[in-house]
């Protein structure tokens, strides 16, 4: 478990992490969801004691991280994975690591098979692609065995294979019983790991909640329908209680998810029908409308103004989190 007590970190006049109050619990995959400099990384250093706090509180099952015995069996994490010294070869790395944290030597092959990392074990680090340096920083998280796992942005540079294993490890790690805290800019990432999601934006708490509840109250339904029978499929939906509002191009559009009473209805009156379908916000537009006013850099161009997708799950696996990526003004 991770508790965090209004944790602040100020640079200057920069509040990079203001009063952050939250915890990450056991046996679920906690997403850190936030637009580039919400803050996610400061505060994963700041779990990690490489950054002080300015004020506020940080304990990793209760103590500070400094004051736990081999942290390295409590606590993994990949933060940066091109940390790593160059002239290393992959398992020199993992077996220094290994040595100077109390973890015996056969962890080492341990790890660097489950990262599928074996063949390339005696390669030397600066010879590694960005996909095998995230590799080995997993490998490192995992070498201590610790029930507290820890990844910041960890798909990116990977390749659909690599984001499909890293998606499987974490859901297993979680499954195990362990604490797996991930940290992404894309709501998409998120909405296919992630049981419960923790938003910030400019260093502040958005949203602590459970990805279920996320997409209840985000991921609202609205029913498309097409007639050449407009007015009489009007009066039928009337009568049924139900409100029908233009949508444009001879399209209906129903709030709810009432698309099977719309089919019915449409039989019984015998009312021709050229389309029925269920459409759904994109829960890539909920997280951008909810940190809309605290994205460091926006883009040029507006956000979709229009907030009807397709299928919430599917549409959050597009590239729609890119809009909220940082622009040439970022310089
Ligand atoms: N050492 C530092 N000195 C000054 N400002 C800093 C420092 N580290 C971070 N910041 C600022 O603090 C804010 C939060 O940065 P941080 O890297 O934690 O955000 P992030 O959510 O991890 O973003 P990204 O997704 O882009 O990595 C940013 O505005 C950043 O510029």
């Amino acid at each position: 478990m991770i508790e965090l007590s209004g944790l602040t970190k100020r640079y200057g006049e920069k509040v990079a992490v203001d009063d952050l109050t939250f915890t990450v619990r056991p046996g679920v995959v906690t997403g850190f969801l936030g637009p580039n400099g919400a803050g996610k990384s400061t505060t994963m250093r700041m779990i990690l004691g490489l950054d002080h706090p300015t004020a506020g509180d940080v304990r990793i099952d209760g103590r500070h991280y400094h004051e736990l015995p081999d942290p390295l069996t409590y606590i993994g994490a990949l933060l940066d994975a091109k940390a790593v010294h160059g002239g290393r070869t992959a398992r020199s790395h993992l077996l220094w690591l290994a040595q100077s944290n109390g973890i015996p030597a056969h962890r080492v092959d341990t790890v660097l098979e489950t990262v599928g990392l074996t063949a390339v074990a005696r390669k030397k680090a600066k010879g590694f692609s960005l996909g095998m340096s995230q590799r080995l920083g997993i490998a490192a998280a995992l070498l201590g065995d610790p029930r507290i796992l820890m990844f910041d942005e960890p798909v990116n540079g990977l390749d659909p294979e690599g984001i499909h294993w890293i998606r499987g490890l974490m859901k297993s790690l979680a499954a195990e019983g362990r604490t797996v805290f991930v940290s992404s800019h894309l709501m998409s990432e998120m909405a296919l790991t992630a049981d419960h999601l923790i938003v910030i934006g400019q260093g502040r708490l958005l949203a602590d909640t459970s990805m279920a509840d996320f997409v209840a109250d985000n991921a609202h339904a609205r029913v498309r329908v097409r007639t050449p029978d407009r007015e009489r499929l009007l009066d039928a939906l009337h009568r049924a209680g139900l409100t029908a509002q233009d949508a444009g191009d001879g399209v209906l559009e129903i709030e709810g998810d009432a698309a099977e009473r719309i089919g019915e209805l449409a039989a019984e009156h015998r009312i021709v029908l050229h389309e029925l379908s269920v459409r759904r916000s994109s829960l890539e537009e909920a997280f951008m409308r909810l940190t809309a006013g605290a994205v460091e850099y926006h883009a040029h161009q507006a956000p979709p103004a229009a907030p009807w997708g397709a299928d919430s799950r599917a549409a959050a696996s597009g590239t729609g989190g890119q809009a909220v990526a940082r622009t040439s003004a970022e310089g």
